[in-house]
């Protein structure tokens, strides 16, 4: 039998008397979009860290395509696949933004034999232009706004060519319109397509997001947490009319 493409089974992760993540478990198949929800401090976070090696966790295990993650370190969870806009909140910022991301490219998954300066620099592009700041390539990254930082995050971790994305409020930060356009980027990356170049296959997602409506468009299942724990998963259409989930937003002003 296959492996599941990628698994959390019964994650938890204390931080002294605060259990922020509670017996978590849940699963991503190929190509599949799944939002993370939840309202403040429910573990989001701390789940996401948990997978990417930055955070390591009490109990349970994390599987990519059968390996265990828990006992690797971020550069290694990289090189199987899995990137997340997470280890890449700081960017080297006197560099320009086109060579933030080449030094994505610099890793034994990208760099291959042969491929050299060139190439890794149309890649590094193609990266940009998914998130949509090409034309900024060649500004220093400490000239960015807080909106086009996390479009820089995520043109790095696209430039290691992840099997799993992890994106940390992709729309945080952007206006109706851009928030628009990532959103059908995001939809034709999973398909693979037109950043083909790039991706070979479509790439599976796991998306946290705040902008629920947004979000909604754009995934396939729904998984919420609340203080820790998973209390609902489901398509779009179930999360809305599920009585937990509505009662964990209730007040929280997080339906924008
Ligand atoms: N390093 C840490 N040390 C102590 N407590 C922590 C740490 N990281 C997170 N927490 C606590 O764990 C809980 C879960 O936090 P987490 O950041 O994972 O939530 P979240 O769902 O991502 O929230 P938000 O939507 O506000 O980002 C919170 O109560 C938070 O204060």
């Amino acid at each position: 039998m296959t492996a599941p493409f990628f698994e959390v089974h019964h994650v938890s992760k204390r931080f002294g008397g605060l259990v922020a993540v509670n017996n978590v478990s849940f699963s991503v198949g190929e190509q599949e979009i799944v939002g993370l929800i939840g309202p403040n401090g429910a573990g989001k976070t701390t789940l996401v860290r948990m997978i990417m090696g930055l955070i390591k966790p009490d109990q349970g295990s994390i599987r990519f395509k059968g390996e265990e993650l828990t006992r690797m370190k971020t550069w290694e969870i990289v090189e199987k696949g899995v990137a997340g806009t997470f280890q890449n909140t700081r960017p080297f910022s006197r560099l320009p933004i086109i060579a933030n991301v080449m030094v994505s490219r610099l890793g034994k998954r990208t760099a291959k034999k042969g491929e050299w300066v060139k190439s890794i620099e149309a890649k590094a592009m193609e990266a940009l232009e998914f998130a949509g700041i090409s034309d900024l390539a060649l500004e220093p990254a400490s000239h960015l706004s807080q909106g086009d930082l996390k479009r820089l995050e995520i043109a790095r971790a696209l430039a290691t060519e992840p099997e799993l994305l992890i994106l940390d409020e992709p729309f945080g930060g952007l206006n109706p319109t851009e928030t628009e356009l990532l959103a059908k980027s995001i939809k034709r990356l999973k398909k693979g397509g037109r950043f083909g170049r790039l991706h070979s296959e479509g790439v599976s997602m796991i998306i946290i997001e705040h902008k629920l409506q947004e979000l909604m468009k754009i995934v396939d299942r729904i998984i919420v947490l609340q203080y820790g724990q998973l209390i609902a998963s489901g398509t779009p259409e179930e999360i809305v009319r599920d009585e937990r989930v509505i009662e964990a937003y209730i007040g929280k002003g997080v339906t924008s």
